[in-house]
């Protein structure tokens, strides 16, 4: 028996287990990230298992694969160089998901591609593969990518690790871990950057949920005589506490942006990515009223063939990342200076705090934090 067949006992499981279906566009579901949260006490292993156990939602991979930029993003780059990268070669696909990038890799001439999902939807892979006709050039193997022994090292790396922001889900430490053990030297990996973007923004939504939230506690005065105004300014003062998930408008982004990282794929550590600061000066474009930092990132593959999710492109899946602020007016070219920390929660690794201090032209110091957890996906409001 080999190592690998070690390994791949997929256990048979019955369709979509576990899982409720998303009706929110997320990453990991509600019941995983959510109860990570609400179970900060239980050991590391459950809140893994819960994590993966979200993935085994059959909804959530399709909201993956339904994001036409994303998916096609990966094919279109795999089919790019394949000549050169991928025929003949061996590959490993860290998350495999439903197999869909592994099938990718087996029709542009990949010679052997290991499949790798620590969740239950690595047997879907598995029959999804068969049902392809692949199983000949595919191996399945259920289990931690940090885990898994694999019979040879590999040529090539894909994987879709992207979280919100980036780095929310901190899943690129297992593709990095698998690059140091598995990977060739000078071999290739899909993506093998990635750059996070900040710029100013003025998010429509947020104002009108200022103006609602007002009008309806102050209006009650008429119906009621009563005063129950308060409750106004802490409603929108909870709301502004939230890292939103949401599409900003091109026109409603207010700066150009700048990068708070640019990460080698090839050389990057997991310590890197435990806490990163960066400094920023943005200047404004128009007169408008700064009411948020807006987030996005971009991956290339090699080849050159660029993944975007900026306002300026198709929304995806992760659409954008928004720091709500104290709503400020902005002239042209006013400075908005200050710097940006973000650290992995110490309780749940998979989740991001955020500290940021800015100074808006001359004016005060002001200083927020964000939690970037399951309460971060409000895009109902
Ligand atoms: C964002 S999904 C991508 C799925 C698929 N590759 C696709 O593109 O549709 C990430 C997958 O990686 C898996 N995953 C995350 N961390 C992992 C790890 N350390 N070991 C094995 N699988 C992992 C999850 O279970 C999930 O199915």
């Amino acid at each position: 028996m080999s190592k690998t067949e070690g390994a791949v006992e997929v256990a048979q499981a019955p369709l979509g287990e576990a899982a409720q279906p998303q009706t929110k566009k997320r990453r990991a579901s509600e019941n995983g990230l959510h109860a990570l949260q609400k179970n900060g006490s239980v050991e590391d292993k459950n809140l893994e298992e819960s994590y993966f156990a979200s993935y085994s939602d059959i909804e959530l991979h399709r909201t993956m694969i339904e994001d036409s930029v994303r998916t096609n993003a990966y094919q279109q780059a795999i089919f790019q160089n394949m000549e050169e990268n991928i025929r003949g070669k061996v590959v490993v696909d860290v998350g495999c998901g439903t197999g869909i990038l592994s099938m990718f890799c087996a029709q542009a001439g990949a010679k052997k591609v290991y499949a790798i999902d620590a969740s239950k939807i690595a047997v879907h892979a598995k029959q999804l593969i068969e049902a392809n006709g692949y199983s000949n050039v595919i191996t399945v193997i259920q289990g931690k990518a940090e885990e898994v022994e694999l019979p040879e090292k590999v040529d090539v790396i894909v994987s879709e690790w992207m979280g919100y922001m980036l780095l929310y889900e901190t899943m690129l430490p297992s593709v990095l871990y698998v690059r140091d053990k598995w990977l060739k030297p000078g071999g290739k990996m899909y993506p093998e950057r990635a750059v996070l973007h900040m710029a100013l923004g003025e998010a429509q939504w947020i104002t009108k949920y200022e103006e609602g939230t007002y009008d309806f506690w102050v209006s009650l005065n008429h119906v009621y005589n009563l005063d129950m105004s308060l409750l106004a300014d802490h409603a929108v003062a909870r709301y502004k506490d939230v890292v939103h998930v949401h599409m900003v408008a091109q026109e409603d982004v207010l700066s150009l942006p700048t990068s708070i990282c640019d990460l080698d794929l090839t050389t990057i550590t997991p310590e890197d990515l435990r806490t990163m600061t960066r400094p920023f000066s943005l200047y404004g474009m128009g007169s408008r009223q700064l009411n948020c930092i807006v987030l996005w990132f971009d991956v290339w593959f090699p080849g050159g063939l660029k993944l975007s999710t900026s306002p300026d492109n198709e929304d995806t899946h992760w659409q954008n990342t928004v720091l709500p602020l104290a709503a400020v007016a902005l002239q042209q070219d006013t400075k908005v200076a200050g710097q940006l920390t973000i650290t992995q929660d110490l309780s749940n690794h998979r989740f991001l705090n955020m500290d940021l201090t800015y100074r808006v032209d001359k004016g005060e110091e002001v200083t927020r934090y964000y939690k970037m957890d399951d309460n971060c996906n409000d895009n109902d409001f």
